[in-house]
């Protein structure tokens, strides 16, 4: 069974920050880049054929980092499609300045919830508008074709993606986390249906 498996990038100097970032393109921090070493190491039993990332240096430098430690010379497709949700007028804004400025219930909706949008920006529907498409027209290609794929992109455009797959409600997707440099693998039949889920942790 193809494998197909979702990578969000390691700490970026803006998650360090706590600030919101959507597209900008911040750099990843030290334990960012250790972060994507670590798993490379949990992936080295998977031969990728083919890898997708975002436009955003984040996550190309994560995969960049697996790439090299699971040791693989792959074809890369980047596209803006699996770029992380557009965050609007909150990019740049401290976490906790904004709860404080707007209030934590509708930060949380503005990050967690289906379709209410951040102010300026994009809701994760908007975001699945994007990254759905994408993810049947480019990436369920390969998968029905055998082939194992990585992909690497962002907390919210991976929410989409889980959202889809999982074939998960708006009341379910609203409590989904995806941590930094965490794998998660899935094995998928000719019809997109998951044949097994493993979210890989190294033992601490
Ligand atoms: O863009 C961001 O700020 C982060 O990548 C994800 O933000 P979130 O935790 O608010 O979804």
């Amino acid at each position: 069974m193809p494998k197909l498996v979702l990578v969000r990038h390691g700490q970026s100097i803006w998650n360090l920050q706590n600030r919101f970032t959507g597209w900008i393109d911040v750099p990843l921090t030290e334990k960012g880049k250790e972060e994507a070493y670590k798993a490379g190491e949990l992936l080295k039993d998977i031969r990728f054929d083919v890898a997708y990332t975002s436009m955003l240096t984040r996550a190309q430098e994560t995969l960049r980092i697996i790439l090299e430690t699971v040791g693989l010379l792959i074809p890369v497709i980047k596209d803006e499609a699996l770029n992380e949700r557009h965050y609007g007028a909150l990019q740049g804004l401290n976490k906790d300045r904004a709860r404080e400025k707007w209030g934590k219930e509708i930060v949380h909706l503005w990050r967690r919830s289906y379709d209410i949008p951040p102010p300026e920006g994009e809701s994760l529907k908007d975001t699945a508008e994007r990254t759905i498409p994408f993810l049947e027209r480019a990436i369920m290609g390969d998968i029905k074709d055998g082939r194992d794929v990585l992909v690497v992109a962002h907390g919210n455009s991976l929410r989409s993606i889980v959202m889809y797959l999982e074939k998960l409600g708006p009341d379910e997707i609203i409590k989904v986390e995806i941590p930094t440099g965490t794998p998660i693998v899935y094995e998928l039949d000719e019809n997109e249906n998951i044949i097994s889920k493993e979210i890989r942790h190294l033992e601490e």
